[in-house]
């Protein structure tokens, strides 16, 4: 079965891209990634990611345009594994205050290019390539 997952890419205007790091405790602890979380069958791609920033950053912010998708097998530890459809949208961001109230123990604001890929989930890989991309193609913006 494949998990439909939003991802918000929120952008600073000095560039900079918000990332937050998972518990240790949670599925795929330790890995950093861009706040989001499943897609309920009732909601659209939008309204979800609204509600996830909304109960995991405690923050309302308006979900952009979207940039792209990924998909990615992780192992279970009981065996098998669990397909996750990584769908990532833009995010201006407007300052308000940020309360880790999820999945996450620890954020901060990067500039793209400098996310170390090794401590990046691997289904966000496609989602960073993506958003450098586009912001090294002005006419993007
Ligand atoms: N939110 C989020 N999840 C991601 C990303 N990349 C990625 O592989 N995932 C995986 O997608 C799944 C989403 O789970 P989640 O725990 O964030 O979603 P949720 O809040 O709806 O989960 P819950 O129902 O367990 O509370 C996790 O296995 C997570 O590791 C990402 O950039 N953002």
């Amino acid at each position: 079965m494949i998990i439909n997952v939003v991802a918000a890419l929120i952008l600073r205007n000095d560039g900079r891209v918000l990332i937050a790091r998972r518990h240790p405790d949670a599925a795929q602890g330790g890995w950093w990634e861009f706040p989001g979380g499943k897609i309920e069958p009732t909601e659209s791609p939008e309204a979800a990611l609204a509600r996830e920033l909304e109960e995991e950053l405690s923050v309302q912010l308006r979900v952009g345009p979207y940039l792209a998708s990924s998909e990615h097998r992780y192992p279970l530890t009981g065996g098998g594994e669990k397909c996750i459809r990584l769908h990532g949208y833009l995010c201006p961001w407007e300052a308000q205050p940020i309360n880790l109230t999820g999945s996450h123990d620890r954020y901060c604001w990067r500039a793209p290019e400098t996310i170390r890929m090794d401590t990046l989930a691997p289904a966000d890989h496609p989602l960073l390539t993506a958003l450098i991309a586009r912001l090294q193609s002005p006419s993007q913006r």
